[in-house]
């Protein structure tokens, strides 16, 4: 699986080591406040994962699955809900969590979308930022690591469903792309 990295951007090291900050960032937030954490499947599994035990607070948590619409791999902008949350949220402050944020459409999309069922609030965890593709106005409350605009996989982040179990964050050689 390793042969297709050209180079590894984020250490596991340096993964655990800004989730945690995160986490203490958020325990200090939402101190007293009735937390949902969200996690938009597949890609934000291990970050999730990690983030929610760096969170020193009683919380609930919850998956959404969405999927761009279309058999464009251009994201459109216009979103599925393939899961949805299992409960209402009106007495809940919601945080997604997110393993990157590229264009913008899919989170956009979501949080208009969670907004109309009247949560306490919503606020974005996400794990990568890459800022410099961003198609519509939008930007998480946290923010983990600001990313080039390369394609990343690895934690979470999948090239064609592979690569999601790489324990720290790697950019793609060209082969990879060309061996599909
Ligand atoms: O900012 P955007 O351009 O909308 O892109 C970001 C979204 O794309 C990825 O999901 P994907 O559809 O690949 O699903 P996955 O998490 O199951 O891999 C990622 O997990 C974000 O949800
Ligand atoms: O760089 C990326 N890698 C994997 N999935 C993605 N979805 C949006 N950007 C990316
Ligand atoms: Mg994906």
């Amino acid at each position: 699986m390793e042969e297709y990295i050209a180079k590894v951007l984020i250490s596991r090291e340096e993964l655990a080591k800004r989730v945690a900050e995160l986490g203490a960032e958020i325990t200090r937030d939402y101190a007293g406040k009735n937390l949902l954490v969200l996690g938009i499947l597949k890609g934000a599994v291990p970050f999730m994962s990690d983030l929610i035990r760096e969170i020193r607070l009683p919380l609930a948590y919850d998956f959404m699955a969405l999927s761009s619409y279309g058999a464009s791999t251009q994201s459109s902008g216009v979103v599925r809900i393939l899961k949805d949350l299992e409960r209402s949220v009106e007495d809940v402050h919601i945080l997604i969590t997110e393993d990157i944020v590229d264009t913008g459409l899919t989170l956009n999309y979501l949080i208009a979308n969670l907004k109309a069922r009247n949560p306490l609030s919503v606020k974005v965890a996400t794990l990568l930022d890459k800022a410099g593709r961003r198609k519509v106005e939008v930007s998480p409350d946290y923010n983990c690591f600001s990313i080039p605009d390369e394609f990343v996989v690895g934690y979470g982040l999948d090239f064609n469903e592979e690569y999601r179990n790489l324990p720290y964050i790697g950019v793609l050689k060209p082969e990879a792309y060309k061996s599909i």
